[in-house]
């Protein structure tokens, strides 16, 4: 089984060729997922969590507030590298988890990890190979506050607390334009499968 690694930054279209790849029944591991499950209500993430930022991060049913975590370590990067100290190992953990589960069924000769962070969590060694969806940061902008509602000084906030696409490209195997149509965006991925078992299709 080959674990093909997904990642760019933020808003650069890795749930829209996740889409497409699920699309085609090819499974995607997705972090961003995985990181909600692991602050759950109950959860120890989301105790260490409130230890750490305080109750004024908990909605009134005691769930994360994300809207105000979020505006508190976007714009602080020692409080950032706090959540990511709480949140990361589980994050990984679960995703070697599910990579095991998937190697065990022996069902799926392909396995996507989606995750903006693979790189800065050191999760190169976990996949295969990489694939990095790059778009131009004007673009990125434009279609993260668009489709989150932030200004453009939030929007640059959540860009730059990630590593940038010019350094990311140095760790990628296959890069993925995403500056124009989503029509284009999905034949280079069918392409790039196309080519990984000559004319793919799973199951
Ligand atoms: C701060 C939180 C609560 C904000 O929640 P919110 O619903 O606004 O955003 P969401 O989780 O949907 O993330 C959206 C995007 O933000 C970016 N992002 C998320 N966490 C981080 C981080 N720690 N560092 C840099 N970028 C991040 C990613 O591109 C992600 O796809 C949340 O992002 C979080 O818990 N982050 C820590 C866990 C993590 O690192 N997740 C990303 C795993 S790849
Ligand atoms: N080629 C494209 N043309 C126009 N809009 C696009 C294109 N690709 C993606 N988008 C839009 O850009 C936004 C960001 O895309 P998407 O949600 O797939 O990014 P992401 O990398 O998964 O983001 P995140 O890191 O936050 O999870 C979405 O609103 C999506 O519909």
């Amino acid at each position: 089984m080959k674990v093909i690694g997904l990642t760019g930054g933020i808003a650069s279209g890795k749930s829209t060729v996740s889409n497409y790849l699920k699309s085609k029944d090819i499974p995607v591991i997705d972090a961003d997922q995985i990181a909600r499950e692991i602050v759950n209500i109950g959860q120890p993430a989301l105790e260490e969590i409130c230890l750490n930022f305080g109750s004024k991060i908990l909605n009134a049913d005691r769930s994360l507030n994300r809207k105000a975590l979020g505006e508190i370590v976007f714009s602080n990067d020692k409080l950032l590298k706090k959540l990511n100290e709480i949140t990361h190992p589980r994050i990984i953990s679960r995703i070697i988890n599910r990579i095991e589960l998937y190697r065990e069924s022996k069902k799926n000769s392909i396995v996507f990890v989606d995750a903006a962070l693979l790189i800065e969590m050191n999760m190169r060694q976990l996949v295969d190979e990489v694939w990095l969806v790059k778009v131009d940061k004007e673009t990125q902008r434009r279609r993260l506050m668009d489709r989150d509602g932030f200004s453009f000084a939030e929007a640059e906030n959540r860009i730059n607390a990630q590593m940038s696409m010019e350094e990311k490209v140095n760790f990628a195997d296959v890069v993925i334009d995403n500056n124009n149509g989503i029509d284009y965006l999905y034949t280079q991925i069918q392409k790039r499968l196309d080519g990984l078992t000559g004319n793919f299709s799973e199951g």
